[in-house]
């Protein structure tokens, strides 16, 4: 079969063999891939061509609006996480990002620390800058305004851009607008927590289905749903990945966790010993750092969880 000449395109959506992609001029067709493409990663995946990839495309002669994914360029980065079809098999979630926003809450529901850590290790891992977006502010009280400020005194030191918004009075939403400008940023959040009423506020026109946290538990509910990329009015994309909570931590050995606890770095070369875990050895500066309250007592503790929930030969 012949086919047009190629031109190089955007994956914006997957929904398993087919493709939604959009060109540099913003035109959009539904692709399908064709041979099998030689992978430049040392990661066996279950899905070979990712929201965010950027790819060759020719059109199909004769039919409409649809084309053939030729070539996929190397990626500049990707997330991962552990696929449904097998413990050993990586989903790959989406590539070529440029940062990562959390949305989490202080209240209603209480997004735990471990679950803010764990994303940022990974994150860290994958060398992509995360911005974490503290939602609902309008419900925080006194006792939650301090919870926030101390989370964003903790996570600003460490590097992290911490912004409080309450998305559904629009509030805080210019500073996340300015944020996401021109760069591919991938958006996640646990249930509840207002992601896609924030995506509705920065994505005109979306209109992404919200729920009421009161009166559903989240629990069970399994919806399928496909990773998307929306074009944003200033420049710029953001990718959503619903029903993906959480990547976990995905091919770090236990002994390299603690370079991804960025606030451990200034510690982690003073322990007594080179290969010190920073666990229960002698001689740790990181517990001393911890004891001391140079290092925030809840983010070893995320440490010390993450590490032991990473399987013992992982690697
Ligand atoms: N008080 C308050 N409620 C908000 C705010 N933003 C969103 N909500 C409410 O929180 C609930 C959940 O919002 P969603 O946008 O559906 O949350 P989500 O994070 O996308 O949750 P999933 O759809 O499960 O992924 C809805 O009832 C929203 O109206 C906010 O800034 N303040
Ligand atoms: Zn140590």
């Amino acid at each position: 079969m012949a086919y047009l000449c190629p031109v190089q395109a955007r994956i914006y959506k997957s929904t398993g063999s087919w493709y939604t992609v959009k060109t540099a001029t913003g035109d959009v067709f539904q692709a399908r891939m064709k041979g099998i493409f030689k992978k430049d990663e040392d990661i066996t995946s279950t899905n070979p061509i990712a929201v965010g990839d950027e790819v060759t495309i020719s059109l199909e002669e004769g039919e409409q609006g649809t084309a053939v994914i030729t070539d996929i360029a190397a990626r500049k980065n990707y997330i991962v996480r552990s696929s449904p079809q097998g413990k050993h098999k990586k989903h790959i979630v989406a590539a070529n990002l440029d940062q990562a926003a959390l949305v989490c809450t202080v209240k209603e529901p209480r997004t735990s620390q471990g679950f803010i850590d764990r994303f940022l290790v990974t994150a860290a891992a994958y060398h992509v800058p995360v911005i974490l977006i503290f939602n609902k502010k309008d419900v925080y009280k006194a006792k939650e305004m301090d919870k926030f400020a101390h989370w964003k005194a903790v996570y600003e030191s460490i590097g992290y851009t911490v912004v409080l918004t309450a998305a559904s009075l629009d509030e805080g939403t210019d500073e996340v607008r300015e944020l996401l400008k021109g760069k591919t940023t991938l958006i996640s959040g646990h249930s509840g927590v207002g992601k896609s009423t924030l995506i509705n506020r920065v994505v005109p026109g979306l209109e992404l289905r919200t729920k009421n946290v009161s009166g559903w538990s989240g629990k069970g509910l399994h919806t399928t749903t496909f990773a998307e990329m929306f074009d944003l009015p200033d420049g710029g994309t953001l990718i959503d990945t619903p029903g993906v909570r959480e990547f976990g931590i995905v091919d770090i050995p236990r002994a390299e966790l603690s370079h991804y606890f960025l606030d451990m770095q200034p510690y982690i070369t003073e322990c007594q010993f080179n290969n010190c875990q920073h666990l229960d050895e002698p001689g740790c500066a990181v517990k001393e750092a911890v004891e001391a309250g140079n290092l925030d007592m809840e983010r070893y503790l995320s440490y010390v969880a993450i590490w032991h929930s990473i399987e013992e030969n992982s690697y």
